[in-house]
């Protein structure tokens, strides 16, 4: 006989003739096999579900317990609609007069509006109760399952300082008692309920809005499959990075407007005497980086060989104009980098002045790549688009000794000239300028490299101010590629963290260069090996391994502020 075979009337035939007889071996197999079929028919007639043996269910009738299995009480009630006359038994009455109506005849005799499975059902949980009494304890249980039980109840016992894990737990509620002290270590009832309520105020202030918006940068830069430069240089490091500065920058102002955020991840309404932590798990500020990829290469120049596209200004337009449709182009940064096409970067700056529109304190950093050591390594024709047209847009660049020189038309030979240099650039436009590496003369030596900057700003009343730093570096003795656009896109980082502090944010930047650069230098020295130049491939930056340097520089070089 198949199990589908069985119909209705003889599982209640065939469980009929176990109801004045104990449980036997030789009706076992039958039992189960009709209880199983049963209790899917009864499913699919009373949800219309075509349930499978649903592990719920299958405990409430292998597994008795001496008083109604909260789970199939819960079974029944939450997710099918029981008759009333089951819920009455499940769960209309306490828990002794639960064993009590499951173990009386009675269950049957009164509840005539039960239907055959239904019946059937409640008659199985009856058998099991008066079997599990008479028992003393589990039926037809495995070996396993005894031993998994007791080592669970054990591990419960342990957890939870022993007692009868059987029997729902007495709970007792007492009037907290707040203490009074001063300073006060708790915060007092009152101040608890005048947070909760001000949660929903705080949630809605602009402040909090502005607290908990995103910082968004589109990235406009070359992207390769393999190795760093561009967009794969500078995406990963300010996602990372930027969610530990943005945080602090947001909580300063958060701070400023009279908010308090505490370090459990609780937005609260602090009394002015409390400790504030860190922002912790309630906001997470990362730079969400938006990237235009300028061109898609198999790896950056420096290699023997390349290949890929390049997308051209109208390509580009057309990217920015989806962007536009969905009104989404809302961005606090535009950083840009090596570009080879005079129309291409022409379209740049009309984005950047869109976008300016848009967001008058939209800052754009700007790497003007043109050469190094006195020549050109792009079309002649981008000196006077980067001259007339992006540095005038730009708030912020990163030229070296040649580009910088190459903008002004000045030379560079002293400290000075390379302040005034300086001073010519600021004229064109950007507040900010850093010159990332010169031939000026270290003080400590010539294996240090000279960088310069200058940052000026704008006093409450009106006047200009202007600071000016050197910094200087340990050279490396290898060229490498993609530490341009690390450059920017770090400057960006800590230029946002520390807006009015040039000293504090070349630090920071230069620290996580050198901190890359060794880590990369390292490890390509031990792949090229004794005495062999490490090959492009070996130097390509050691990004992802340089994490922790990024989002927490140790500082390894003091920017000298020298006017
Ligand atoms: N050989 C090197 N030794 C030490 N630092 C380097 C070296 N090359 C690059 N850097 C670091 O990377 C920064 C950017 O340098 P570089 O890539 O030469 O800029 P750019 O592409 O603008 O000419 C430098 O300011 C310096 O901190
Ligand atoms: C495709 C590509 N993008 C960007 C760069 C810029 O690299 P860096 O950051 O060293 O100026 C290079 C340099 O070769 C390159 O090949």
């Amino acid at each position: 006989m198949t199990l589908e075979s069985v119909t209705l009337a003889e599982v209640e035939a065939s469980l009929g003739t176990l109801e004045n007889e104990s449980l036997s071996e030789t009706t076992d197999y039958l039992e189960k096999e009709a209880e199983i079929f049963a209790e899917e028919k009864r499913m699919e007639m009373m949800m219309g579900w075509h349930l499978k043996r649903e592990p719920r269910l299958q405990r409430s009738t292998t597994v008795a317990t001496g008083s109604i299995d909260v789970d199939s009480a819960a079974a029944v009630t939450d997710d099918f609609p029981a008759s009333a006359a089951v819920k009455e038994v499940l769960l209309g009455q306490d828990e002794g007069a639960q064993t009590a109506a499951l173990g009386s005849e009675d269950v049957k005799g009164t509840h005539t509006d039960l239907d055959p499975v239904q019946r059937l059902f409640l008659e199985k949980i009856k058998d099991y109760d008066n079997m599990h009494r008479l028992n003393g304890g589990l039926l037809e249980t495995e070996p396993d399952y005894v031993k998994y039980l007791s080592e669970e109840t054990a591990k419960l016992q342990r957890l939870y300082g022993g007692g009868d894990l059987s029997s729902f737990p007495e709970f007792t509620f007492t009037e907290a008692v707040f203490a009074k002290s001063d300073p006060p270590l708790l915060p007092s009832h009152d101040f608890v309920i005048e947070m909760i309520n001000g949660l929903s105020r705080i949630a809605s202030s602009s402040a909090y809005r502005e607290a908990a918006m995103e910082c968004r940068v589109l990235s406009i830069q070359s992207h390769v499959v393999r190795g760093y430069v561009g967009n794969k240089s500078a995406s990963f490091p300010l996602q990372d990075k930027e969610s530990q500065a943005c945080q602090q920058a947001r909580r300063r102002r958060c701070e400023e407007a009279g908010l308090r955020l505490a370090a459990t991840g609780f937005l609260l309404v602090t009394s002015p005497k409390m400790e504030t932590g860190s922002l912790g798990a309630g906001l997470v500020l990362g730079f969400e980086v938006d990237s235009i990829n300028s061109v898609q290469f198999s790896n950056h120049t420096g290699y023997s060989h390349w290949k890929g596209q390049v997308l051209t200004a109208d390509e580009l337009h057309v990217l920015y104009e989806g962007i536009k449709l969905n009104n989404v182009h809302q961005y606090d940064y535009v950083l840009t980098g090596y570009t080879r096409d005079t129309s291409f970067l022409e379209m740049v700056v009309d984005i950047v002045q869109e976008l300016k529109r848009a967001n008058p304190n939209l800052v754009y950093v700007c790497d003007p790549v043109l050469g190094d050591h006195g020549s050109m390594y792009v079309p002649q024709n981008l000196y006077p688009v980067y001259k007339n047209k992006v540095v005038p847009v730009a708030d912020i660049i990163t030229p070296n000794q040649f580009e910088a020189e190459l903008l002004t038309g000045k030379n560079i030979s002293t400290e000075k000239d390379a302040v005034e240099v300086m001073d010519l650039l600021h004229a064109m436009g950007p507040d900010t300028v850093v010159i990332t590496s010169s031939d000026l003369p270290s003080r400590l030596g010539d294996r240090f490299l000279v960088s310069l900057g200058s940052q000026r700003h704008v006093r409450p009343d009106g006047s200009r101010t202007t600071q000016r730093v050197r910094i200087e570096v340990p050279k490396v003795d290898a060229v490498f590629v993609g530490t341009g656009d690390l450059f920017a896109a770090m400057l960006l980082a800590w230029t946002h963290h520390y807006p009015n502090d040039l000293k504090m944010a070349c630090e920071k930047t230069f620290s996580v260069m050198h901190h890359v650069i060794q880590r990369t230098i390292s490890y390509a020295h031990e792949l090229a090996g004794p005495g062999r130049r490490p090959s492009p491939p070996q130097l390509e930056l050691r990004m992802v391994q340089s994490k922790a340097d990024i989002e927490d520089p140790a500082i390894v070089t003091e920017a000298t502020v020298i006017s």
